[in-house]
């Protein structure tokens, strides 16, 4: 059994496998949020390989079986936390859902896909928080239907404190399975990175809103 630290670093470690995480600090990428950014972690990636998104399920699935015994739905942030969540859904044998960012503009008009009842408590699988806007905004989104957001899981955080102060906020735990620091010992230990490439992401986490602007 592996323990917190190995987790995170595992995951990592696939992660840098699958060549999710990408670095173009001359050319950035624009973040959800709007944010430039020199480093893009792209989890969607890890579906392709069946043992990686298998892992990832696991330990989704075990996180949650520990931290939210009593959930009744999983809740998957779209477009990111839709296949994990409905594989992590089918091995908890629990019923699964999808928010979408915002109401589909014909058929239905629904911004919540699948059956959720009122009352119900359900845990929320998202691939990955930079700021958490586009999460919290989904924990809007349910409880306004009455929904009870137990919590949220997440496969990978960039640990800013603008997400923890946002989380704080709305009053939800959040509990990733990896995260930046894991992604960049891991990634100086089997040499992805130089000691210089992280040198200048320093910088870069020092101000990541300004960065780049
Ligand atoms: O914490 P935040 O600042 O909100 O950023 C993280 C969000 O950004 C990405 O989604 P994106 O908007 O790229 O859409 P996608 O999930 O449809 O790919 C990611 O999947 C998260 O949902
Ligand atoms: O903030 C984002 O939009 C974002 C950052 C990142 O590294 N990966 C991703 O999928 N989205």
């Amino acid at each position: 059994m592996l323990n917190n630290e190995d987790i995170t670093k595992r995951i990592a470690e696939l992660l840098l496998e699958a060549q999710a995480i990408k670095l173009s600090p001359d050319k950035p990428f624009q973040w959800s949020s709007g944010w430039l950014s020199p480093i893009y972690c792209d989890n969607r990636v890890a579906l392709s390989y069946p043992d990686t998104r298998t892992f990832i399920k696991k330990t989704l699935a075990e996180l949650i079986k520990r931290e939210y015994p009593d959930v009744q739905a999983v809740v998957g942030v779209a477009t990111g936390g839709i296949a994990q969540g409905a594989l992590v859904a089918d091995l908890l044998e629990l019923p699964f859902a999808y928010v979408r960012p915002e109401p589909k503009k014909h058929g239905m008009g629904n911004q919540i896909e699948g059956r959720l009842e009122k009352g119900q408590p359900v845990i929320i699988i998202e691939d990955l928080i930079s700021t958490g806007g586009s999460s919290l905004k989904v924990v809007d989104v349910l409880r306004e239907a009455g929904i009870e957001v137990a919590g949220m899981v997440a496969i990978f955080t960039y640990g800013f404190e603008i997400a923890a102060n946002n989380f704080k906020e709305k009053n939800v735990k959040l509990s990733t399975i990896s995260n930046y620091n894991a992604l960049i010992e891991t990634a100086l230990e089997h040499n992805y990175v130089t000691e210089s490439q992280v040198e200048s992401l320093s910088a870069w986490r020092v101000a990541p809103d300004s960065w780049g602007k």
